[in-house]
This record gives structure tokens, sequence and C-alpha cells, in this order.
């Protein structure tokens, strides 16, 4: 087809998409690619690509070796100080040999550091993730993920995806579907949220001011953790959680362990169902909105606008989609994650106030969090 001509139904291609087209053509050819890595001046980019081409390439084998070491309990014993292999190899009941060539992965990837006469250390990734109970928290829960992602094509097919891992592991309301795990499928998932909520909630924390609010709801709150953070660093406010009845007794055992929680008041039901309880200066959702495609996820905001008096406000943390250093977080992790578990997508801040505006609120705006790999956050006033 000539340069600029339109396919059929669809618009002249822009000056932008010609130069895509080209610059594609230059860096696909094996000449250039020869020519770049000779190259003093260009070598740096080079090598920089095919490694960033390579890590693409082998990404899973990378994730695959950060499980051993998370499994094995190499990692956590690392996280106490430094080993000999023979007690590395005793931890986690492996041959020598096996466990060398586990450790000596761990290295290349940043995981572990051999250090002098047979030492081992935490490598500089190694000691992030080490303290990040949530990181590896998901690193377990991955098995999962990557069990539905053996064949990506079979997956992506697949437009009503009920029994795949993730969708068993997330089945939300599971008493309502007659399935007799409903509280032991409430309890695991409840568990893995509790566990990665500590960063969200300090990102929220350090991003959004609580002071001039005097009371929040937290939709879909789960076990409470994030409120409890919350009352500790603002014991001023009048809390409540809602979710579903399966999960609001693991949120009122937690509190029966903090004395912080005592002003907490529970509200059972399904949030695109039931009506939203009123009175709440301030509404939060966190880690909720993206679990739910389109339309229930429209009605789920239009539900929260209804219980809100004038000038009350939203408040939607979770990780966003074309968020600036972190794409590969948004539609390449979350979007295949949200895909094999059956319902939602992420979406980015603009849609998101897009669809705030669409049911009502005003004054949407995107905070910036420090980590936005962790979680973005969006507010709106009623
Ligand atoms: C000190 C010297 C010498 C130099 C300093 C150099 C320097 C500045 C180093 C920087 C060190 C530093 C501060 C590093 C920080 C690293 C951090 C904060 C890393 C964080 C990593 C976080 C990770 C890997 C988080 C992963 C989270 C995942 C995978 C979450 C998944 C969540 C899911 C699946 C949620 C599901 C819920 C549902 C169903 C979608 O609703
Ligand atoms: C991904 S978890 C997030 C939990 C918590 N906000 C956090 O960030 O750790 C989603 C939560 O929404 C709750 N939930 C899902 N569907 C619901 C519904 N229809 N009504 C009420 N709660 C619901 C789940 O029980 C779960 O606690």
């Amino acid at each position: 087809m000539k340069q600029g001509r339109s396919i059929e139904g669809l618009p002249p291609r822009t000056l932008r998409m010609r130069f895509l087209e080209w610059r594609n053509r230059v860096i696909g050819s094996d000449r250039f690619q020869r020519f770049a890595a000779r190259n003093p001046l260009l070598r740096p980019v080079a090598r920089q690509r095919a490694s960033a081409v390579f890590d693409l390439v082998a990404g899973f084998t990378y994730s695959q070796v950060l499980l051993g070491m998370v499994e094995s309990g190499i990692l956590a014993r690392l996280g106490t100080g430094p080993a000999a292999v023979d007690e590395l190899s005793r931890i986690a009941g492996l041959p020598e040999t096996g466990t060398k060539r586990l450790l000596r992965a761990a290295q290349a990837i940043g995981i572990a550091q051999e250090g002098k006469a047979g030492w081992w250390v935490l490598g500089r990734h190694g000691a992030v993730l080490h303290g990040n109970g949530g990181a590896i928290a998901m690193i377990r829960h991955h098995r999962l993920l990557y069990a539905d992602l053996a064949d990506p094509l079979a997956l992506l097919a697949d437009e009503r995806r009920s029994d795949t891992q993730l969708a068993n592991f997330w089945k939300y309301g599971a008493a309502k579907h007659g399935d007799p795990r409903s509280a032991a499928i409430a309890a695991d998932y409840s568990e893995l949220m509790a566990d990665s909520q500590k960063a969200v909630a300090a990102e929220v924390l350090e991003t959004f001011s609580f002071h001039r609010c005097t009371s929040l709801l937290d939709v879909g709150g789960g076990n409470g953790t994030f409120l409890r953070a919350v009352s500790e660093a603002h014991p001023h406010l009048r809390l409540g959680l809602f979710d579903l009845p399966d999960v609001v007794p693991l949120a009122r055992a937690q509190v029966s362990e903090s004395a912080s929680h005592s002003a907490l008041q529970f509200h059972e039901g399904d949030f695109l169902a039931d009506p939203i309880p009123q009175g709440y200066e301030l509404v939060s959702l966190v880690r909720i909105l993206h679990d739910h495609d389109d339309e229930p996820a429209r009605q789920l905001l239009e539900n929260i606008r209804r219980a809100l008096a004038p000038g009350a406000r939203l408040l939607i943390a979770e990780p966003m989609a074309e968020t600036s250093g972190a794409e590969g977080m948004g539609d390449a992790y979350f979007g295949m994650y949200l895909w094999a578990m059956g319902s939602g997508r992420p979406r980015s801040a603009r849609e998101i106030r897009g669809m705030l505006e669409e049911v009502g609120f005003s004054a949407t705006r995107q905070l910036r969090t420090s980590q936005p790999l962790i979680t973005s956050v969006v507010v709106a006033t009623a």
C-alpha cells in the first residue's frame, strides 16, 4: 500500500505512523543492529536495548529463579545475614550442586551476591524484596497466574473465563453462587490483599490529606488493614467498612485484636446491588474498580455517588494504566492478570476521571504518589 493512503474504514496514516514504520524498519534490520553494536557512540544504547529485549524473552525464567529463592527459604535466610552454601543447601533441602546453580542464577539477576570465602548475601534487588512481604506473597501467588498464562492465546480466545486458577481464587460472593468453600475463598484472598496492603496504605496516607475529614467509609475494605493504617495515622476519624458477608467477619476478628479500631462500624452487603451506607464525608475504593468491567464499574460509582451528600468525596486508589515509567505494570501485568481473573481491566487516571464525571462527580483530579507502581490516586467531589 502507498504511504498515506487509507485502508478501508481507517483514516489515512499520520506523519507519526509513517515515522514509526521507518523507525521499525531501521532498528529491525540486521545490518543496522550490527552497525550500532560496532559504533562507539551507539554501542551503549545497542547493548542496553539488546539486554531489554533479552529480558522480555527470558522473563519467565527470572521469575522462576525468584520463586525458587522464596520457596526454598534461601531469600528469608539471607535476609538475616550472610550464609554458606552448605547451610543454604540444608535449608532448601537441595543438593549442593542445585543450590549453587540457584544461587548463581539469583546472583546474575541481582537477588543474591557471593561475598568472600564462600559466603552469600542478598543482592540489591534481593535486599528490596526480602523486606517487602506484599511482593513475596505475590511471588508465591503467581503460580496461579503463570498456570493460567501457560497458553496465552487459548486464554485470550476465551471470553467467558470462569474456570481459570485466578477466577477460582477471586470468587467474590462465592456463597451467593452456592460454593461451599465460600468462607475459605474469602479468607484466602483477604489474606493476600492484607499482605500487600501496607505499601498501598502508606502511599495513600502520604498523598491525601485526611485532616479535613471527619469520617471515612472503605468500600470493599477487606479485613480492614487499610482502615487500620488510616486510623493509626488519624485517630480522629469515624470509620466504616463495607464488604461482602463472607469478608466482614474477618474484619471484625481483626478489630477485636486492635484497640485503635474501636470506632469502626461494619456494613455487610453487595456494593453493586445494595445501597452504600450514607453519612460519610469520604468514601474510599482501594484496589476495587479495576476488578470490574466497565458497566458494573459505572454502576458502583453511581451507587456511591447516590450515597454521598453534596461536597463529600470519593478517593480511588489502585495501580493505573499508562503510568509513566511503569507502563508494563498497567496494561501488560494487570491487563493479563485481570483478563485471567475473568473480569475488570486496568484503567488510566484519565479514563477513571472520565467515568467519574459521567456519573455526576466533579472536581476530579489525580494526586501524584511517590511509587505509582504500587498505587495511583484519583479524588472526586459529589
Ligand atoms: C544506598 C546506596 C548506596 C544507593 C542508593 C541507590 C538508590 C536510590 C536505590 C533505590 C533503592 C530503593 C528505594 C528501591 C525501592 C524499591 C521498591 C520500592 C521496590 C518495590 C517493588 C514492588 C513490587 C515488586 C511490587 C509488586 C506488586 C505486585 C506484583 C502486586 C500485585 C497485585 C495484585 C495482583 C493485586 C490483585 C488485586 C486485584 C484482584 C487486581 O484486585
Ligand atoms: C481486591 S480486594 C481489595 C481489598 C482491599 N480494599 C485492599 O486493597 O486490600 C476486593 C475487595 O472487594 C470485595 N468485593 C468484591 N465484590 C464485592 C461486592 N459486590 N460487594 C462488596 N464487596 C465486594 C472483596 O470481598 C474484597 O474484599
